[in-house]
């Protein structure tokens, strides 16, 4: 190459938008240019690999439209048109486009069937109410109170479609994965994603278990594209780069070979490898109908995100030598360390630990000549991002595919799952990427189109209270949490902004912004806080169909995280992607192996010639070449500035360590305030208990209280209606001595002490005490009354003139006890009343008259000392006139006997108030009112026809 023209390299940015299934064409256009790199490289036959001219530059290439497209729009023509389209209108026009075609995610329910009796729950708290919606219950709600459980008792979620527990693998394949997998062979591009808690079952739907049939949708998919595209293999003149590039392949290809698994051959690893289940007897039989046109080339990549960083899982293992003792020190009791070592415990017949390393890789940004946006755009953050330095495999056949993923298997096994043989720790991503090649134009490069199917195995979601995990668990555990907890942040702000979006292009003509506008206005989605989210954010941002899979097992105990799983699911629903396409659109630049790459190549013709000139033609062939590259390993043609770089890291290590720190934060945070409420929870129970005793001996004390004012009430009844039967039968009889068997009680309670038989009669606590506040006392009081008249005959004494004394003192029987002053003064009471009878002057006549008076007088005695008595009991203290200080009970019982109203007893230190005990006993209940009281004694004063009066204000 004696002369190189070069060109002034630009980029075109053309893409076309076919919908699927005979939709009408878009096409937009997100940068043109005055000029352009078109390849035309010389045709030299088919078969043979296109002489490629070395050269130090770049070449982007374009990628043909699919099938769907008319032969005509396919060629390069049609990018020539499109470059000459205006830009900034365009963009416009395309992004308004995309915003209408956008498609919500599909968001597929998988419900796990019931293995065994280990399953904590026997009901499944998920019911299918429908092909669509799921009744979801607590299965708690019954026994734990609602507060401490943040789900409510019963929700019901919407899917796309519901998988029962009996679901097949094949059927499940074809519903949700074999779209999918025709967009991929069509040249559109998709995402598959599993998301559920730990044990639900992903795993078994990406990859499937062991037993015939049930082959996962990982190896099905494999099957379907290799059966499909029988025959219509293509060579590895052109291999993938990055996320959507190709360039030309040089030297070895990356092809799959045997010498790949070597690495296997270590015992350990043949051992594991071995237990891996390789379903090469389970092959899915569909066949799906492709362009036949085309050539296809099949190429694999397999990582793997671990406590945020990703790794290669084809990558080769090196194996070193034993590490020292220190260094095995230092990883002892941690299967894996930061550093990513790994002590793999060889069989016991070998003495020495292989040690094997591997490198994480680093996430970049695409490339403008990948994306296709302008700058401003990807500045904007819409440019997608791929794993620098990830190998890309290509494999012959679905057999070469599954030996390879069992290689990645192993190694993802190797490394994540020591330190937990039951559950994957880290999420797999698996790309399919697919290279179709037109049959015709199989040496033009710009005729090269790729699509890619990515299906990812999410890591289990779980709360670390629940697996107990510490240390580096906590950490594997957190950073699980934090990249699904990205997903869901970058769920909601992606549809946040489409809603934003959305409202903008509803918006009446007037009014409507203009969409740079409204996008300017968008939130950031948060991608870049997750290796998870950077490695996926072209399936949101870019094009691409997206599918997730929810795996539920109804009879885990966390159905609090499942309920968490579901409400991520209702989100993801409403974010839409825009559906895979079949991309016209400018490739990133093909680059030979050694940095050499073909000059971008197109004739040009010149034309001279004028009024009076001969005219004259000139053809010339210029070559445009891209940037320089820059020399990156990893085909990055970003420029490196190793300084941005490093502050580039550096912000991002100190974004991921704030993180963490608020991760953990709000993880101790959330466990605290649980504690607090179990705590607290615990507290009120008991008090509730306590203050439910508490109420028991109250409602005890005073039922005995109540008991015994029945007693003392029933006491005084009896003794009141005693004497009113007395009163009926005749007053004589009294003196008769015809006792009735409760003064029969008084009397053996007067006279021969305290009796056996006295607490029948009385059952009261208060009736046992013994002093003069009680039942017993009150019947001692009585009996002591009625005893002197009960004893002797009065005498009779005659009355004066006047009446004013019935029972003058001198004429008192010396026998006769002496009457007490209010005896006495019940007696003059009662005078005017025996002065108001009838006035028989005969013997008998008087007889009575002075029984009679007695009979007041004892009923006057009985009912004081009733009255002293309730006096006693009186529970509440009326404000008296004046307070006498009494400062000992000896003092306040004179006082009282000599009926000193008024007077308080004020306990001594250490001495109990009576008063007070009384009334604590009694409680605020009152037994009988002043009025009830002067009543009984009005009652008792009437004549004989009084008793039944008596009984009836008693009673009241
Ligand atoms: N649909 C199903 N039919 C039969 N068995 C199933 C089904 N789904 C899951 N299982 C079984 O349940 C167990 C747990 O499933 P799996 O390992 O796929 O869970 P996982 O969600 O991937 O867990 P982790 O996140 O911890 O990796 C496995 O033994 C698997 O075989």
């Amino acid at each position: 190459m004696a002369s190189k023209p070069k060109t002034t390299a630009t980029r075109t940015s053309t893409r076309s938008r076919t919908a699927v299934n005979s939709v009408p064409t878009t096409t937009r256009t997100t940068r043109a240019a005055s000029k352009t790199n078109v390849a035309a490289q010389p045709s030299t036959g088919t078969s043979a690999k296109p002489a490629i001219k070395r050269t130090t530059v770049r070449k982007p290439l374009l990628n043909r439209d699919n099938s769907t497209e008319p032969p005509e729009r396919s060629s390069g023509k049609k990018v020539a048109s499109a470059q000459k389209q205006p830009t900034s209108r365009t963009t416009t026009a395309t992004s308004l486009n995309e915003d209408i075609d956008r498609e919500p995610i599909k968001a597929y329910l998988r419900i796990r069937p019931r293995l065994g009796d280990a399953e904590p729950i026997s009901q499944p708290y998920l019911d299918p109410i429908s092909d669509t919606a799921v009744q979801m219950t607590d299965p708690y709600a019954s026994s734990v109170p609602s507060r401490l459980s943040s789900a409510n008792g019963s929700s019901i979620y919407t899917f796309s479609h519901i998988f029962p527990p009996e679901t097949q693998q094949a059927d499940f394949f074809n519903k949700t994965t074999l779209p999918l997998v025709r967009d991929l062979l069509g040249g559109r591009s998709g995402l598959l994603f599993t998301y559920g808690v730990t044990n639900s079952g992903k795993t078994y739907t990406i990859q499937g278990g062991s037993e015939p049939g049930s082959a996962g949708i990982l190896p099905r998919t494999l099957d379907v594209l290799f059966n499909s595209i029988e025959g219509l293999h293509g060579d590895d003149t052109y291999r993938p780069i990055r996320l959507n590039g190709v360039e030309l392949t040089e030297g070895p290809s990356d092809s799959f070979s045997p010498h790949l698994l070597s690495t296997s051959s270590a015992p350990a690893l043949a051992d594991i490898l071995d237990d891996i289940p390789s379903g090469d007897g389970d092959i899915d039989p569909t066949l799906l109908t492709v362009d036949r046109n085309h050539e296809y080339t099949v190429w694999l990549s397999y990582s793997e995100v671990y406590n945020e960083k990703v790794y290669d899982l084809f990558a080769a293992i090196d194996s070193r030598d034993t590490p020292s003792p220190q260094s095995s020190q230092a990883h002892s009791g941690i299967p894996r360390s930061t550093s990513g070592f790994l002590n793999l415990p060889l069989p016991s017949s070998q003495s020495s630990p292989l040690l094997l390393t591997r490198k994480a890789l680093t996430v970049k940004p695409c490339p403008l000549s990948d994306t296709g946006l302008t700058s401003a755009e990807a500045a904007s953050g819409s440019a997608g991002k791929y794993v620098a330095g990830l190998r890309q495999i290509r494999v012959e056949s679905a057999a070469q595919a599954k030996s390879l993923l069992r290689l990645g298997q192993l190694h993802r096994r190797v490394f994540g799952t020591l330190a937990n043989s039951q559950s994957s720790r880290s999420h797999a991503l698996v790309t399919i990427k697919v290279l179709r090649v037109h049959r015709g134009e199989k040496n033009d490069p710009t005729s090269i189109q790729t699509s890619r199917l990515t299906l990812v195995d999410l890591a289990g979601s779980e709360r670390t209270k629940h697996t107990q995990t510490s240390g580096d668990r906590l950490r594997e555990a957190g950073n699980i949490n934090k990249s699904l907890m990205v997903l869901g942040q970058c769920m909601e702000t992606l549809r946040a902004n489409q809603r934003t979006l959305a409202r903008s292009l509803g918006a009446p003509n007037g009014a409507r912004m203009d969409t740079r506008d409204v996008k300017r206005g968008l939130a950031v989605v948060p991608f870049r806080h997750s290796k998870l989210t950077e490695v996926l954010m072209d399936y949101f941002v870019g094009e691409g169909k997206a599918v997730m899979i929810v795996n539920v097992n109804p009879y885990d105990t966390g159905f609090d995280e499942n309920s968490h799983v579901m409400r991520f699911s209702a989100l993801a629903r409403e974010v839409s992607t825009v559906p895979g396409t079949a991309v016209t659109r400018v490739l990133p630049a093909v680059k030979a192996r050694g940095s050499e790459v073909v000059p971008h190549r197109r004739s040009v013709t010149l034309s001279t010639g004028g009024r009076n000139k001969k005219a004259s033609e000139a053809h010339l062939e210029v070559l445009e070449e891209d940037e320089e590259p820059d020399g990156d390993e990893d085909g990055d043609d970003e420029p490196v500035n190793p300084l941005i770089d490093a502050l580039f890291d550096e912000i991002e290590r100190l974004r991921a360590q704030l993180f963490d720190a608020e991760l953990r934060a709000a993880v101790v945070e959330a466990d605290v305030r649980e504690e607090v409420m179990e705590e607290m929870e615990a507290r009120m129970q008991s008090m509730e208990k306590m203050f439910k005793r508490r109420l028991m001996m109250e409602i005890e004390q005073h039922e005995k209280k109540l008991d015994a004012k029945i007693d003392m009430m029933n006491q005084a009844r009896r003794d009141i209606g005693h004497s009113d039967a007395e009163s009926d039968q005749g007053l004589i009889d009294v003196t008769e001595g015809d006792e009735d068997e409760e003064e029969a009680h008084m009397e053996s309670d007067q006279f021969d002490g305290p009796s056996d038989s006295a607490p029948s009669r009385s059952p009261s606590p208060l009736a046992r005490k013994g002093n003069g506040a009680n039942g017993r006392s009150i019947l001692r009081t009585i009996a002591k009354s009625q005893a002197p008249m009960e004893l002797d005959e009065p005498e009779v004494t005659s009355q004066d003139d006047d009446g004013d004394s019935f029972l003058p003192q001198d004429t008192q029987s010396e026998d006769e006890p002496e009457l007490s002053r209010k005896d006495k003064i019940s007696m003059k009471k009662a005078q005017p009343l025996l002065a108001a009878a009838p006035s028989p002057v005969f013997e008998e006549d008087v007889k009575a008259g002075r029984a009679k008076a007695r009979k007041v007088s004892e009923t006057d005695t009985k009912l004081a000392g009733l009255q002293q008595c309730l006096d006693e009991l009186k529970l509440q203290d009326k404000p008296r006139d004046s307070t006498v200080v009494i400062p000992d009970k000896k003092a306040r019982k004179a006082a009282v006997a000599h009926g000193g109203q008024g007077a308080e007893y004020v306990p001594q230190g250490g001495e109990v108030d009576t008063m007070k005990k009384k009334k604590r006993q009694l409680g605020k209940n009152r037994v009988v009112t002043d009025d009830e009281i002067a009543a009984i004694i009005l009652g008792t004063s009437q004549d004989t026809g009084g008793g039944k009066q008596l009984r009836r204000s008693a009673r009241h």
